[in-house]
Order: structure tokens, then sequence, then C-alpha cells
């Protein structure tokens, strides 16, 4: 089998959304597919009335597959510092018209301030690999690890678009979504993320610098978290940047025109537009505004999210014993 489903943007491509079926009817809720977390967790019946401000419930009470997995719960925290936590049932999932019965939906019963103030996500589906999810006392699959067993290939990509709704496809590489070939990298897996290497990167027209870091291709993550010398040197190339603490990062003036962003992956490169980096305005004259590419300072790894990979054509490779992750033009 092999599906495909909408990746829509909220404003400023701050995340994408994506409808998925769960149970018997099909409940449609809009889920952020994250591949920088494991759990699929939804806003639910469960989740107490005054976390809600407009999200889509999950009643697994209205599901005539839905079952309680007893004894089991969830709590996870992101990096961002928002949170969730709850119960868990088993039901059919849907996600691109591929159904998956006895998928684990983690049913929130608590969520952080960040997730009731949105009202337009309804939960999350992780797809990093399944050593992180965070149900216990005994770990759950992700929905596409259960689905890889039926797709035709254990493959899904990411095509997401700047300010317009793309896709996420599972199970089938589709050739009219990119250009010219896919740069297939190695991915490390073992700390669940799909982690892989970067080679250097370039500003603008400048010539490339070699620079030897890794990061994990976050779908969940808005902006591209890059070393702090990296992100330094390219705010150098950009009208009155500065580095903002209360803003928490580098800020400039609107109508700075920032330079193209180039990072090397292995043998290829992935242009990041100037505009991309032009990522919103941090106040309501729309005067000042808050770059796409920030330090990823404490974090360990960098974090290539949104901004990057909406400049790709993304495949997300689960061949057993090698993980990949490829990349191509568009
Ligand atoms: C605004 C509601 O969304 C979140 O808070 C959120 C979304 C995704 C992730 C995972 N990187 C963390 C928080």
């Amino acid at each position: 089998s092999s599906g495909s489903a909408l990746a829509d943007p909220e404003q400023n491509d701050i995340q994408y959304l994506t409808p998925i079926q769960i149970g018997t009817p099909p409940q449609t809720l809009n889920v952020d597919v994250d591949s920088g977390s494991s759990d699929l967790w939804v806003f639910s019946s469960e989740t107490p009335e005054d976390s809600v401000q407009g999200q889509a419930l999950y009643d697994p009470s209205k599901s005539s597959t839905s079952e309680e997995v007893q004894g089991a719960s969830w709590q996870i925290s992101y990096g961002d510092q928002s949170s969730s936590g709850g119960v868990v049932y088993r039901d059919t999932v849907a996600v691109g018209n591929v159904s998956i019965k006895g998928q684990a939906v983690e049913v929130a019963t608590t969520v952080s301030a960040q997730f009731t103030r949105d009202a337009s996500n309804d939960g999350l589906l992780g797809l990093a690999f399944s050593s992180l999810n965070t149900v216990s006392p005994q770990q759950e699959s992700t929905w596409f690890d259960n689905a890889a067993k039926v797709l035709d290939h254990p493959v899904w990509t990411a095509d997401l678009k700047y300010h317009a709704a793309g896709t996420y496809d599972f199970g089938v590489i589709d050739k009219s979504k990119y250009a010219g070939k896919i740069t297939y990298v190695n991915a490390n897996s073992s700390d669940g993320f799909w982690m892989f290497d970067m080679s250097g990167y370039s500003v603008g027209n400048s010539t490339f610098k070699t620079a030897q870091f890794q990061g994990i291709a976050d779908t969940g993550t808005t902006l591209a978290l890059l070393p702090e010398q990296v992100v330094r040197d390219y705010y150098r190339s950009v009208r009155g940047a500065k580095l903002d603490y209360f803003q928490g990062g580098y800020v400039f003036p609107c109508g700075a025109r920032p330079p193209n962003f180039v990072l090397g992956i292995g043998p290829t490169r992935l242009t990041i537009p100037g505009t991309y980096i032009n990522y919103a305005p941090i106040d309501s004259f729309g005067r000042t505004c808050f770059g796409g590419i920030q330090s990823d300072d404490g974090i360990g790894f960098s974090i290539i999210g949104d901004v990057a990979l909406k400049a790709a054509f993304v495949v997300f490779d689960a061949t057993p014993d090698q993980p990949r992750l490829g990349w191509a033009s568009k």
C-alpha cells in the first residue's frame, strides 16, 4: 500500500497540519507530523475542558474499534518546553488512506498551555524511531513502524512548501514532486532521531566553508537551529542584524534582504532562500523580523527544521539496518 496526506501550514509556516482518521466510524483530527518525536497523541474527550480551546477531540467511547491499553501511560516534553501526558488506547489509524489497525493512540489527560493556545493543532504524529516512544510500562511502536510492514517500500517523504500546502507521502517516492536526482546520506538512529552529518555551509555566493556537524531532520520544529559560529557568520551578512537577548535570537529590520544559506549534506547542497530566513515580524508594525536560522546552543546537535526542509524534497528511508535520508531539489 501507499498513500499521500496534506501538509497544511499555519500562519508563517509555524507548523504544518495533516488530517488523520482515528476509529470507527472515522474521527478526523489535524495533527503535526513530527519526525523529531515518536508518540502519536491527541486531544480527547478525556482532556480537561479548561485545557481545550477549539481543538477537535478523539472520543474512544464513540469508536467501535477502540480498546484501552490497561495500565499504560505516557508523558512527553519537547525542546520548546511544551509538554503533554495521559493514557493509551488502541484503534485504527489512517494517514493518507493507509489504514493501520491496533495503533497505540495516546490520549491527553494533560497538555501545556502552548498546546491549549493553538486551536488548530489536535495532536502530534511522531515519526522518529520507536525507541523514543514514551508509553510505559510497555513502549509502543510509531504509526510508521507499524505501517512499514504493509507499505510497498519502508519510506515516507516530506514535500513541505513556503506559505503553501505540501504533502507527506507514505510507501512511495513520487517523481513528480522533485527535480533531478535524490542524494542519499546514511542516518544514525542510535539516539532515536533521523540524525545525519553535515559537511559545511556557504552564505550567499561566498565560498563554501567546510564544517563537520550533525543534525536531525525535524518536521516538528519551525526553524533551522545551527552551530553558533555558523549562525554568527551568517548574520554578519544581514544588514542591521543583531542578537536580541529578550527575543531569544537574531533579529533584523524586516526590510533587510537576507542572503541565501547553503547547507552541505554529504556531497549535495541544500539552498535555503533568504526569503525563508526572513521568518516573521516580532512586532505588530512589521518593523523587526525574527531570523529563520538560529543557534543550536545547548542542544548538543543541530535541528534541521521546516525553514530548511521546505527547500527540499526529503525521503525518510527506514530500510532495515541502514536508515537513510534522501535529499532532492524541487
Ligand atoms: C503550538 C502547539 O504546538 C506545540 O507547542 C509543539 C509542536 C510540536 C512540537 C515538537 N517539536 C513541540 C511543541
